[in-house]
């Protein structure tokens, strides 16, 4: 499988140019009238109504008189954005940013289909700020900022009732649905119930990326509290103001919420994000066999990070069977971090052939309290795995410092998911001089962009011109001088959960396996080019989100074909899926994604 990947990456540029088609729309039926139209972001054109539909659906004197198309709103739109950005010159980065945010959340909160075709065509521009670094601002800010209620807010007070509240939800279909607790928002910490805009950002990227119909998907806020003193006190918080439910009291409460979603939607698929670590691997544990559900901070960004990892031994020119040899230091030993090593020791078994040698020989963890060794008191059972054994690192003590372990183990690769901005300072990067690859490489992935462990530039200044780079938020490449430029990667999980998501909903798979999620990482991995890869570039522009979520899909679906999970979607049976060749695969997931066009209203009682 692995020995797939130099080949079909030949092949992705040109697939990567594929227009999208973009199908005459069927009617949709609406069962309201007139005003509520109006007022309903699902439906609204706005001014785009047709005078037939607004005679029929009682609009007629409800609107100006002149129709406007929907490309001429589309483009009234961009050049309130584009002025908004000329006025906002000069502000402080915060201001500009949120401004930004609110001219976007006012739109979708209209009118969703001018939206989401806004964001999708957009998506460079737009992800920083419906997503990573702005959408940490804005959870932040949450309270505050709040004008209207966007998707369902379960709380510890709402025990015994949470069957009967799932029906308040008005869509009858539920496709997707990401949900979290709030208390651990990207490397912000607990911010209780302002934690909801992450799932909102999330599912904002499953429809631009996956074209999972708006329609059909659920953010939840499940609030059990916070242990945010700050949020406790203020006085517009809009949480439950108590400490966080723990023990049982706390699972008690995630049980009856999974029952209550997937009694309503037994065909739903739920992603949990931002969970804080001890939550996040007993939640995976108790509900993947259980449910159709998988940890996205945990299975996604591992995903990811073998993608990179594996890109980093093609930018070296060494063959994929190196990866064994590759020496990993990982910052952080939370829900991330450790997913990362499960998956890199997975792929660095299957590749040694299954030998039965230690898989994890290469790889260091540290966390706050430096290098994780097995002399570690009251060690994370997920960590011990990964712990050092004294005669494995002679020279390093348990709780070395990052700067310690580096100068000694020279690492290929220094990993951050410590959620610690600045961790890799100046004297840990020159440090990353000596390394013992020809091109080490950062990957400073904790978010927002202020946690990031450094930034792009100090990356190349300090590490050196030759390092392949990548963080979880955005950076603008970096100028070298003498017309070079230092390559910025975005290695966030933001390029596998749309595929890993949509791939499941069209297979009918019941659960997400690991061979599923293996199938996600190496397609992401085997999408550049050895040309790319060489000239440090490890993943795709985000620009091309979609297509690369439709071969993630599809690596997905046929994955769960293979393992026999997949029961089929609407009319497309088993029997069916099994016969599609891998191009078929594709083009069915892309027949599947929505596409923001007005389409016909039809009103019906
Ligand atoms: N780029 C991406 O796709 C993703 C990025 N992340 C980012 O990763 C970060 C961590 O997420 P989780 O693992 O879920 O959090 P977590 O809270 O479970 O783990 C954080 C870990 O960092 C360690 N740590 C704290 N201070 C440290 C220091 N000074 N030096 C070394 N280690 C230190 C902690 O001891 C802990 O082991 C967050 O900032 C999050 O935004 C998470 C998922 C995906
Ligand atoms: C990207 C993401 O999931 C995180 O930072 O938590
Ligand atoms: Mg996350």
């Amino acid at each position: 499988m692995w020995r797939n990947i130099a080949r079909s990456a030949a092949a992705s540029s040109l697939r990567r140019s594929r227009r999208f088609s973009t199908a005459i729309p069927g009617p949709c039926i609406v069962h309201k009238r007139g005003a509520d139209i109006l007022h309903d972001p699902w439906f609204n054109k706005d001014t785009g109504f047709p005078l037939t539909e607004r005679d029929r659906l009682g609009l007629r004197g409800l609107l100006p008189p002149r129709v406007i198309s929907f490309e001429h709103q589309y483009a009234r739109f961009m050049e309130s954005y584009r002025s908004l950005e000329k006025n906002t010159l000069g502000q402080p980065d915060s201001v500009v940013s949120l401004a930004k945010w609110r001219i976007l959340n006012r739109l979708h909160d209209r009118n969703e289909t001018l939206y989401y075709r806004v964001l999708i065509d957009n998506i460079k521009d737009f992800a920083p700020i419906i997503y990573t670094p702005t959408v940490g601002l804005v959870c932040q800010n949450y309270s505050g900022l709040f004008r209207r209620p966007r998707g369902m807010y379960f709380s510890g007070k709402d025990k015994g009732e949470m069957m009967s509240m799932i029906y308040n939800w008005p869509a009858h279909q539920v496709d997707m649905i990401v949900i979290t607790d709030g208390s651990r928002i990207l490397g912000l910490g607990d911010l209780g119930v302002q934690g909801i805009g992450i799932p909102i950002g999330k599912l904002d990227m499953y429809v631009a990326a996956a074209g999972i119909n708006p329609q059909r998907i659920l953010p939840i806020m499940l609030d059990v509290g916070t242990n945010n003193q700050r949020l406790l006190e203020d006085r517009l918080y809009l949480g439950l103001r108590q400490p966080r439910l723990e023990g049982e009291e706390y699972l008690s409460v995630v049980d009856e919420l999974m029952e209550a979603i997937f009694t309503r939607w037994p065909k739903a698929i739920v992603q949990f994000e931002d969970f804080q670590m001890k939550w996040a691997f007993e939640t995976l544990q108790r509900y993947r066999k259980k449910f159709c559900m998988f940890n996205d901070d945990i299975q996604g960004t591992a995903g990811v990070a073998l993608a990179g990892l594996l890109g980093t031994v093609r930018a070296q020119g060494r063959p994929l069977t190196d990866f064994v040899n590759q020496k990993i230091v990982v910052v952080g030993a939370g829900s991330a971090g450790i997913g990362v090593l499960n998956m890199a020791a997975q792929a660095a078994s299957r590749i040694a052939g299954n030998t039965g040698a230690s898989p994890n020989h290469q790889f260091y963890l540290l966390d706050k309290d430096g290098l994780i060794t097995k002399e570690r008191k009251n060690i994370d059972p997920a960590a011990a795995p990964f712990a050092k054994g004294p005669g494995e690192i002679e020279g390093l003590r348990e709780g070395a410092s990052l700067l310690e372990v580096v100068k000694k183990v020279k690492p290929h690769v220094l990993l951050g998911l410590s959620g610690v901005g600045g961790v890799f300072n100046e004297e840990v990067l020159k440090a990353m001089r000596e390394s013992d690859s020809t091109k080490p490489a950062i990957f400073a992935m904790s978010n927002p962009t202020m946690n990031a462990e450094c930034t792009a530039a100090d990356a190349f200044k300090h590490a050196g011109e030759n390092i392949v780079f990548a963080s979880g938020s955005p950076f603008a490449n970096v100028n070298l001088g003498n017309g070079k430029v230092g390559h910025v990667n975005q290695a966030n999980n933001m390029y596998l959960f749309p595929g890993i998501g949509l791939g499941t909903l069209l297979a009918g798979a019941h659960f997400i396996s690991d061979g599923m999620l293996q199938a996600a990482a190496e397609c992401l991995a085997s999408y550049m080019s050895d040309e790319e890869t060489q000239n440090g570039i490890l993943y795709p522009s985000i620009d091309s989100i979609r297509h690369i979520t439709a071969e993630v899909g599809a690596a997905v679906l046929r994955a769960a074909v293979a393992e026999e999970l997949a029961e089929g979607h609407g009319d497309v049976g088993p029997r069916e899926l099994e016969h599609m060749s891998k191009e078929e695969t594709v083009e069915y997931i892309i027949r599947n994604m929505w596409f923001p066009i007005y389409s016909p209203l039809v009103h019906e009682k």
